[in-house]
């Protein structure tokens, strides 16, 4: 087939100019049940023109169900897996996802899911985990998909805006597609990538500054398991971000004072220590506040970097940031790359295994910061489950940073609508409904109510804390009231440590499903 000038360009490994194929060619080596990884991360930089060509089949020849997969892809896959939620296409996915259809697909039952700390889950998946029925390790994996931006002279892969898990996909697969985005610029020279090495082997990662680089600026790969290279004209689609509003900016407010005390009392230095930040609309608008705090040469360790970065960067306060994705709305994108020498030099991205590696984020003292589903009086966080049971996103790395971080801060509004009731849910409740982040694992959490600063307190002293500084006025006689009648119960039954009325812990989320609001009008008596 002919292959486009722009092509030719990006792939400087001749022999791959022979296995250019159109995507429909490749649907037939597509059977039920593969395993199959794909490249991208909170999605950006997976593959298009593949994942869509094999949804127009399923379509065409009504084969939803039928043609089905094991997904596996570093974290969420943006709008080309919600097409194959939609057409039944997912029978397994780990580790983290994002966007209604496929969690609808799962809150339905019809996609086996598993939630795994995005530090772990791609080696965990070179161990053999996840593909037991599999014994030969570089076959794990029936096919990866990986967008690529360029492919350079040994037939490596450049990957574009996120390297996720791909090296691991790569090492542990069977056979490689790769697609060549020929639409987004190339991004050869900002990634810094250490291949997976198994125990008893593994060294230790040598990173202690951000920007320190001791990987390789590409995903090695053996040409002969590369199958076919697939064009892909298509850029990234983000969603744009909810604006900043009074409610996050108070929050982001709190936070910045928090910070100024810190480095007044010398626990932080002034330009703080390296910053992560979680997904979502409040931890972008966290950071757009941070923006206008006239911090200088902060820097950034995270996995993700969102629009609110930018400002960061381009008003002198972030000197360095690392993560394993850019995850840019378009003009973001277009903000980067019209900018690309003085952004260039500023930015390296790793693989998620490194940018979430615990050692490093112990190591390197990153201050963390990530929005939960709610808290508990005791500072337990749920990151996923709504009323204990229905996934929204997946924990993600939000606890491979929040338990190794110097600083570990949660923040949230402090309240959510509901369709009745404008206050109708709490962000904090007396036992939260799932835990993903334990009491041991949070320094502090913040609304735009104030900041709990939870660091050295017994369990009882955070649960007065947290709801005297952080609760919405409509709950905070009714977190106090719990709270006096279970330390009441628990005088009587010698439980002080941590009192609860187990009969009424769940209170907050039965009313909530019963009545649309939080607001609980009577206990259930305990003696
Ligand atoms: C890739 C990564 O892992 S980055 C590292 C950090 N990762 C994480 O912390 C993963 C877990 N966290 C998350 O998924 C997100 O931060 C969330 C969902 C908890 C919050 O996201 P945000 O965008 O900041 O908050 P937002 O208020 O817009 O809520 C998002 C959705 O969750 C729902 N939600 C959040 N809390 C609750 C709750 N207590 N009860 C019911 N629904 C809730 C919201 O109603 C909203 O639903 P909608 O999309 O249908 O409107």
């Amino acid at each position: 087939m002919t292959v486009s000038q722009l092509l030719k360009e990006r792939v400087r490994y001749a022999p791959y100019l022979k296995k250019v194929k159109l995507a429909d060619e490749l649907i037939p080596l597509f059977k039920h049940g593969q395993n199959l990884g794909w490249s991208g991360f909170t999605g950006v930089g997976t593959p298009k023109a593949v994942p869509e060509a094999l949804v127009k089949h399923v379509e065409q020849n009504n084969l939803q169900g039928k043609l089905a997969f094991n997904l596996f892809v570093g974290a969420s896959a943006g709008v080309e897996e919600e097409a194959w939620a939609t057409h039944d296409m997912i029978l397994r996915r780990a580790p983290h996802q994002v966007g209604k259809p496929i969690a609808k697909a799962i809150n339905q039952g019809k996609i086996k899911f598993f939630d795994k700390h995005l530090s772990m889950f791609p080696q965990d998946l070179t161990y053999g985990f996840y593909t037991q029925d599999r014994t030969d390790p570089t076959r794990y994996l029936d096919f990866s998909i990986i967008e690529a931006t360029a492919i350079k002279e040994d037939g490596s892969i450049v990957p574009g805006p996120s390297v996720g898990g791909s090296p691991e996909f790569v090492a542990c697969s069977d056979k490689v597609i790769i697609e060549v985005n020929t639409a987004t610029p190339s991004f050869e020279g900002i990634h810094d990538i250490d291949m997976p090495v198994n125990p008893p082997f593994r060294q230790p990662y040598p990173y202690t500054k951000v920007d320190q680089k001791s990987g390789r600026d590409s995903i090695p790969v053996d040409p002969e398991r590369v199958i076919a290279i697939v064009e892909t004209t298509e850029r990234d689609k983000v969603g744009p971000n909810a604006a900043s509003d009074a409610m996050s900016q108070a929050i982001a407010h709190n936070l910045v004072e928090f910070f100024r005390h810190e480095v007044k009392q010398g626990r932080l230095p002034e330009n703080l220590h390296p910053l992560q930040s979680g997904i979502g609309n409040i931890a972008n608008a966290v950071i757009e506040g941070l923006a206008g705090a006239n911090f200088k040469n902060l820097n950034v360790w995270t996995e993700v970097l969102q629009d609110s970065f930018l400002e960061l960067f381009e008003n002198g306060s972030l000197d360095f940031a690392t993560a394993t994705s850019v995850r840019l709305t378009e003009p973001g994108f277009d903000r980067v790359f019209g900018n690309w020498d003085f952004y260039k030099d500023k930015l390296c991205l790793r693989s998620q295994v490194v940018s979430n590696n615990p050692e490093i984020i112990r190591r390197l003292g990153v201050i963390a910061m990530n929005t939960p589903v709610e808290v508990d009086i005791y500072a337990h966080a749920n990151s996923t489950n709504v009323n204990g049971s229905r996934m929204l996103n997946g924990l993600g790395g939000s606890a491979d940073f929040l338990r190794n971080a110097k600083l570990s801060i949660m923040h949230a509004p402090s309240a959510r609508p509901t369709k009745t009731d404008p206050t109708g849910i709490s962000s904090i409740v007396p036992f939260a409904s799932h835990i993903d982040q334990t009491e041991h694992d949070l320094d502090v959490f913040v609304t735009e109510q104030g900041l709990a600063d939870l660091r050295g307190l017994c369990p009882r002293d955070r649960a007065r804390t947290i709801i005297d500084k952080c609760a919405h006025p409509d709950y905070k006689p009714l977190l106090t009231d719990y709270l006096d009648r279970a330390e009441h119960y628990a005088a009587k039954h010698s439980c002080m440590h941590e009192p609860h009325m187990l009969k009424n812990a769940f209170k907050f989320h039965t009313n909530l499903a019963e009545k649309g609001t939080m607001k609980v009008d009577k206990w259930d008596p305990v003696d």
